[in-house]
């Protein structure tokens, strides 16, 4: 799409821009870049490439059997979406469930009660699912606080014990984590510069306010992008202080001068490898978007996103970081997640709890459950919502796709954190590239080509070139 940008930044930091959202650079230091990044994962059965053919992709390092984890990759940046967290209690570094399954559920009906939940769909009677106004099945205000203090525990959930809530270092009450690791490198990577917490000052903290407030009434990957931001700027600031000390205890000519922007680049390095287009000329067009009105959606989008960056400029602007705040900035990172981006999906432990339950002897069973039932009819048909967000993975996001994909990207029981976790769904020879789908690889072959048409390429894997029309 052309048109001039409506932020000034975007000419002012032209050239910078360019450096920032150059093509990643030379293979070589691209594959000594990710075989970091691989050797901290400590799965060191893959290798990050960059072939010809369609840019970085994943190669087994060694021979994989069917089922087995290849696999298991950090959040580089993600985000539970804002409409789960009413609803599931999570680590906010590490998406592990926190507190006990008595807070979690006493949380969640409570939550309910006062209207905040998103999930409000239970059992009738007859056991079928109807929208029902979920306060008239709760269990009083009383039982469910006695719930979320500790003061009333649920039979045999100490053999799901979880980890405990551990407060925001800055003293927000929308974040909370399972360790003091977890809050610390947290703080440390993302969340000092975007925390409402008292400890915030007061102009900052309503800037904030605005920014988070948009982001949930329009798009939370407005908050995913946030976190990046915030995350080149601390290690920029991390960088300089380091070279500060360095200069200090060895002033050479060849330190002394190195620019701010190189540092920033160096900060920036681990976003600037992922595959990126500029969010409004890669979104999909929605269905209920008219082909004729696409220029105009496009540019919705832009101004959305335009919107959405001055408020989080008003709130953590840094002339140091400057090019990171233009429009083109942004719009390449938005655009990145949507390429990107895999769901970040982590099971409940009150769905094992329940099944724990009604799996017991008949007797202990009755015995359980007359303290356990009206809880579960409350909870009604969701009682074991999942968190739910999305995250951008730095090795899983080098993963070509194919619609006879050799690898999952799908979790096991014992997943119980917010990692990317891909699986062998055959046996993989060492050598040969793993593959994933983005799609619902059982849809035809023009739906499927349709769908990842949005992701820019038509695929010619094994399978599309058989089934296509001759
Ligand atoms: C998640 S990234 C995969 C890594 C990417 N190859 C890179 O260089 O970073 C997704 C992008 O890779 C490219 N890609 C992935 N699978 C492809 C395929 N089967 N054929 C052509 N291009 C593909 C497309 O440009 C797609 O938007």
């Amino acid at each position: 799409m052309d048109r001039n940008s409506p932020c000034p930044l975007d000419k002012e930091y032209s050239d910078h821009i360019s450096a920032l959202l150059s093509p990643p650079p030379p293979p070589q230091s691209v594959q000594e870049y990710y075989d970091e990044v691989i050797e901290a994962t400590k799965c060191t059965g893959v290798r990050v490439s960059c072939s010809s053919r369609h840019g970085k992709g994943v190669y087994a390092n060694r021979d994989f059997t069917k089922d087995e984890l290849i696999l298991k990759d950090q959040i580089l940046v993600g985000a539970q979406h804002s409409s789960n967290k009413v609803d599931c209690l999570v680590c906010s570094y590490c998406y592990r469930f926190i507190g006990s399954i008595e807070l979690q559920i006493g949380r969640r009906l409570y939550l309910q009660s006062l209207g905040l939940s998103t999930s409000k769909h239970c059992h009738d009677d007859t056991g079928s699912s109807s929208s029902i106004n979920m306060n008239e099945n709760s269990p009083p205000e009383e039982v469910l606080k006695s719930l979320i203090n500790g003061n009333l525990s649920l039979p045999y959930t100490s053999q799901f014990a979880l980890p405990p809530v551990i407060a925001c270092p800055g003293g927000c009450e929308e974040e909370h984590y399972c360790s003091q690791f977890c809050a610390e490198s947290d703080w440390t990577s993302y969340h000092s510069l975007l925390c409402t917490g008292s400890n915030t000052g007061e102009s900052r903290r309503s800037a904030l306010l605005k920014f988070i407030d948009h982001a949930n009434g329009t798009n939370d990957i407005f908050l995913v992008a946030a976190k990046a931001i915030s995350f080149t700027i601390l290690r920029y600031k991390k960088l300089k202080s380091l070279q500060g000390v360095e200069n200090e205890q060895h002033p050479t000519p060849d330190n002394s001068n190195k620019s701010d922007f190189s540092l920033l680049l160096e900060a920036w390095k681990p976003v600037s490898m992922g595959f990126k287009k500029r969010w409004w000329d890669c979104i999909a067009l929605p269905d209920d978007v008219d082909t004729c009105d696409e220029a105009s959606f496009r540019m919705e989008i832009q101004d959305l996103a335009f919107i959405s960056l001055q408020l989080l400029k008003d709130a953590i602007f840094d002339i140091e970081c400057a090019p990171l705040f233009s429009l083109e900035v942004y719009g390449n990172i938005i655009g990145m997640f949507e390429l990107n981006n895999l769901d970040l999906v982590v099971a409940s432990p009150v769905e094992d709890y329940f099944i724990y339950i009604d799996d017991l002897s008949q007797r202990e069973k009755e015995e359980a459950e007359r303290v356990t039932q009206p809880f579960l009819e409350a909870l009604g048909d969701e009682y074991s919502v999942s968190c739910q967000g999305t995250a951008f993975f730095p090795i899983q996001s080098c993963m070509n796709h194919s619609c006879c994909p050799n690898a999952n990207a799908f979790k096991r029981d014992e997943d119980k954190d917010g990692h990317a976790t891909i699986i062998a769904r055959q046996p993989i020879s060492e050598g040969e590239e793993i593959t994933i789908s983005y799609i619902d690889e059982d849809l035809p072959y023009e739906e499927r080509q349709a769908l990842l048409a949005d992701y820019g390429f038509s695929c010619m894997c094994p399978r599309c070139l058989k089934e296509q029309p001759k």
